[in-house]
């Protein structure tokens, strides 16, 4: 599974890494438009005083008191460890300049509802999940993470086979009991499969060479794959968020995308695939009518994002439509994309406000704000935007800019 320590939506789609797909993001960027502050940028401020922090002459990485090595060296990459470290011990296979900044960032406690609010159980077809106990709703977080295991991708990937393991094994054997026991019970044969299968992709160091890592959440990964989630989640500051993105009556199951789902069904399966296993999740298993309409409201949505995106990048926004809004978020909405509504209703909340509907906008910019705070995190400009437009859409930059164009004028033409 993936994200980064900084950008919030980056990578936040594709779940779990495996080194057939180490850019972060690829497939997502479309639906990351029109947020610039979403897009596949890989940054970390967060983890730095100052801007120019990261940029500063290397230095000695005194590694702050309770971590100890560096162990098992493989060129530059060894075992650090700290039994008391994030939610009960940490140990990464990295840099030195990594181990330096993974253990002085402050992480935040863990954190999320209470742990009877969901179980585990036997899935069909799936192995084991969550299940919600109560009615969980839209918006809570359901747990808040550190990592226990942070592996650089470089020795992943180009250390031989038997190293590797000792190399891992020693990583889990020096966390804690419990961290181990978790970390253990995660699916996968060996050490390295089970790193392979339930890790989250994360940098650590903006876009540095070295700063991609697997990081591994012992109890995020019991979260099964479905293609309309009713989870969200979001890896910022080395910290693994899980939010729910529709309420969750008790007895269902809570699930997160692995992968960028707005896409249609086949592409969909083929990439399950190469992630080792066949999607039996309600998307993947419509039958062929449902599954036909279901591509096609994806088509659709494309289209018409794209269509918003050309005129709006033209003086005047020719073609523009108010109805394009409403139009927009529907097919979000008749599709279940629940975790990926931010950018839709932000579209919807500007295109109502040029038009100079009021109601309109405020609504949609209302839950814009919710939406974008769910998928990338509080304090994000983008929300804010949002916030001051349902405050007060007249005045806002976007407020009618297009007003009394568009009405009535259904078939695209502009009468500018
Ligand atoms: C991170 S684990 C999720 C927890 C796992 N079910 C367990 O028992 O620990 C990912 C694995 O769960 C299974 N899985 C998750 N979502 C699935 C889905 N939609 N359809 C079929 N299998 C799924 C696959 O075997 C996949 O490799």
């Amino acid at each position: 599974v993936q994200g980064s320590i900084s950008e919030p939506n980056t990578c936040s789609w594709g779940p779990f890494l495996t080194h057939r797909e180490l850019t972060c993001g690829a497939p997502q960027t479309k639906s990351q438009t029109p947020q610039p502050s979403t897009a596949f940028k890989v940054e970390t401020p967060e983890l730095w005083n100052s801007p120019n922090e990261r940029y500063e002459r290397p230095r000695k990485y005194k590694l702050p008191t309770g971590w100890k090595g560096p162990e098992h060296c493989f060129t530059d990459f060894c075992l650090y460890y700290n039994p008391d470290a994030g939610d009960g011990g940490m140990s990464l296979i990295t840099t030195s300049r990594n181990a330096f900044i993974v253990a002085s960032a402050v992480l935040p406690p863990s954190s999320g509802v209470e742990p009877t609010a969901y179980y585990e159980a036997e899935v069909p077809g799936k192995g084991v999940g969550l299940i919600a106990n109560r009615t969980i709703r839209k918006g809570e977080i359901i747990m808040q993470r550190a990592p226990a295991l942070l592996i650089q991708s470089t020795p992943h990937i180009d250390l031989e086979r038997e190293p590797r393991e000792r190399m891992y094994q020693a990583a889990v054997d020096r966390l804690p009991e419990r961290a181990r026991e978790g970390f253990l019970r995660q699916m996968g044969e060996t050490v390295y499969d089970k790193a392979e299968k339930n890790s989250f992709r994360m940098f650590v160091d903006g876009d540095r060479k070295h700063s991609a890592h697997l990081g591994l959440f012992p109890e995020v990964s019991k979260f099964n794959h479905d293609c309309r989630p009713n989870v969200h989640y979001r890896v910022t500051n080395l910290t693994h968020t899980t939010i729910a993105v529709r309420d969750i009556p008790p007895g269902t199951e809570l699930t997160v995308s692995y992968i960028y789902t707005q896409v249609p069904r086949s592409t969909r399966l083929t990439q399950l695939r190469e992630w080792g296993f066949e999607c039996t999740c309600s998307q993947c298993t419509l039958p062929p009518l449902e599954a036909g309409a279901s591509d096609a409201r994806i088509r659709q949505i494309d289209a018409l994002e794209e269509e918003i995106e050309s005129v709006m990048s033209r003086p005047g926004a020719p073609g523009l439509r108010p109805e394009m809004a409403g139009k927009l978020v529907e097919l979000y909405r008749m599709e279940r994309l629940d975790a990926a509504l931010g950018p839709a209703l932000t579209r919807a909340a500007l295109i109502s406000a040029m038009f100079g509907r009021e109601e309109e906008a405020r609504g949609f910019a209302r839950e814009a704000a919710e939406a974008v705070e769910r998928e990338t995190g509080t304090g994000r400009k983008d929300a804010e935007a949002m916030r001051g437009l349902a405050r007060e859409p007249r005045g806002h930059w976007a407020w009618g800019v297009l007003e009394g164009r568009g009405e009535g004028k259904k078939n695209g033409t502009s009468g500018m």
